[in-house]
């Protein structure tokens, strides 16, 4: 069997331990490969490379050799871009039609864009008087931040940790990955492309394992790593937060959130259908960014609702080869589990079942996999869980409302503040709600709209600080103030 191991100062190593665990195929339920699980010994290997870089080749690279490097990485994964798509989808079981549009050309952008951006970020600089009338000149430099450490989900594998590393290496650190535990092969994957486009060993580093007593508490309990960023649950990013704390590192925190959909009357209804269904299905709804709570304005309710329903009843459920299909499994059994947890919740809690509820029938040879019904509540009271909690599934709830001061009140009610969808053709309500729905994204009009320029990151619980754009360089550097005095 394949056996997926760490990538540690250019090479692959096993572990010291002999640990290993299943990589599971979610859309059989088989196991198709060995994955390595790193101790503290492999952890701090892979922190001792990545200083060690930073501090040799990298660290001296010109910032031409280094963004042309980065430039080749991107196209080592537009290379070997049917590889990329093979392995990310096993490992997750997403339609490949959909992965060879989102998650592998994005993996190459994230190097692209941010190798770009970093030529082009000017310096700050000021000038001031001093008594003695000769005056001095303050000019600010960035310099990398250090070694970061990198802790990734498993909905966009490869999307995700490139949206990191991209940033990171292009400000001139260097990294210790720890991919999901779900979904580790893209990310192994990607060390033999950065070998072939010329990354001096050590400046990508990858570990396999758990979060806690495992690879991501060890490497975020490592003393040597110098600043963290992490993509996945708000309670996992407290964990983190506290082990950050320790010798003051610094965190990045793209977290959870429980999104809220608003739909008015004066919307285009084909485009909020449209946009609905891809915010609240695509992926399976395994999006951080996903509609799991929609609000419709009380007169285009019952219209809302059925077409949605008859929307999602279309989907075509089916493994990653499957053209037809546009609806994968689960990523895990696990995560079924809580999914339909909910699911049965919501029957406890007097929801009227809209469509799906529950597992689809599938094929004897798929029977093993993590398939789940695309899923529409009403009915539900707003205290339920099912509407405050984060489900990450195929799941929306479909509550009515009668004015935009109640929408907004709706959309604001609970802790998490990641991401919005506004439906409206009326430009001055547009501006009007966007301004006060509490999320880090808004969209109007659209959803999953990305320019990799913008700031991208969550309000409330659903993080800490911004990614995307110069908001990336904020954080994989550190400034540096020089005062001349003249
Ligand atoms: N805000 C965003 O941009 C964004 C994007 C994608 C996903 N998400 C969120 O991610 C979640 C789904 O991903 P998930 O289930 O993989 O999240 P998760 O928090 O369970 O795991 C994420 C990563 O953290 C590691 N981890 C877990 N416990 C740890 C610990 N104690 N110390 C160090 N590392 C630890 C895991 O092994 C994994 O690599 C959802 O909550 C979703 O909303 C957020
Ligand atoms: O599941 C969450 C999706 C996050 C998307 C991004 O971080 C991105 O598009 O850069």
């Amino acid at each position: 069997m394949k056996e997926i191991k760490h990538y540690i100062n250019g090479e692959y190593v096993g572990s010291a331990s002999g640990k290993q665990f299943d990589n599971v195929n979610p859309v059989n339920g088989q196991t198709f490969a060995r994955v390595h699980e790193a101790g503290r010994e492999e952890v701090d290997a892979a922190v001792k490379a990545a200083r060690a870089a930073l501090n040799g080749p990298w660290g001296k690279m010109t910032l031409d050799e280094r963004t042309r490097i980065l430039h080749k990485v991107a196209d080592g994964i537009n290379d070997r871009f049917d590889e990329f798509l093979e392995a990310e989808c096993l490992d997750t079981g997403k339609p490949k039609k959909m992965a060879s549009h989102i998650d592998i050309p994005r993996g190459a952008a994230n190097f692209k864009v941010f190798a770009d951006m970093i030529k082009n970020v000017p310096a700050e600089s000021f000038e001031m008087a001093t008594p003695d009338g000769s005056g001095a000149l303050n000019y600010a430099v960035r310099r990398p931040k250090g070694v970061i450490g990198v802790i990734s989900p498993w909905n966009l594998p490869l999307l995700l940790m490139t949206w990191k590393v991209g940033p990171a290496l292009a400000c001139g650190n260097t990294v210790v990955v720890k991919p999901s535990e779900e979904t580790p092969t893209t990310t192994a994957l990607l060390g033999e492309v950065m070998k072939d486009a010329g990354v001096p060993d050590g400046v990508y580093n990858v570990v396999h394992g758990f979060g806690g007593d495992s690879a991501g508490q060890f490497l975020t309990e490592h003393q040597d790593v110098d600043g963290f960023t992490f993509t996945g649950e708000t309670t996992t990013g407290e964990t983190i937060m506290k082990s950050a704390a320790r010798g003051i590192r610094d965190i990045s925190l793209e977290l959870g959130g429980k999104n809220a959909g608003l739909v008015f009357a004066d919307c285009d209804m084909d485009k909020a259908i449209e946009g609905t269904m891809r915010s609240a299905f695509v992926n399976c709804g395994q999006v951080c960014l996903g509609t799991e709570r929609v609000y419709v304005e009380r007169s285009i309710f019952d219209e809302f609702v059925s077409r949605l329903k008859a929307e999602a009843e279309k989907l075509r459920i089916g493994p990653p080869d499957d053209d037809a299909a546009n609806f994968g499994p689960l990523v895990s059994l696990k995560h079924r589990e809580k999914v339909l947890s909910y699911y049965q919740k919501a029957v406890e809690d007097g929801a009227t079942v809209v469509t799906g509820g529950g597992v689809p029938d599938m094929p004897e040879q798929y029977a093993g996999g993590a398939w789940v019904q695309p899923t529409i509540w009403t009915g539900l009271s707003e205290d339920s869980p099912v509407v405050t909690d984060e489900i990450f599934g195929p799941c929306c709830h479909i509550q009515p409302f009668d004015s935009e001061e109640e929408a907004i009140e709706l959309a604001n009610r609970l802790p998490y503040g990641l991401a919005s969808a506004i439906w409206t053709e009326n430009v001055s309500r547009a501006h009007r709600v966007a301004g006060q729905v509490e999320a880090g994204i808004i969209w109007v009009n659209s959803w999953f709209l990305r320019d990799l320029r913008t700031p991208f990151g969550g309000s409330k619980q659903s993080g800490i600080g911004r990614e995307g754009g110069v908001h990336s360089l904020e954080f994989y550097t550190e400034m540096k103030n020089v005062c001349i005095k003249l």
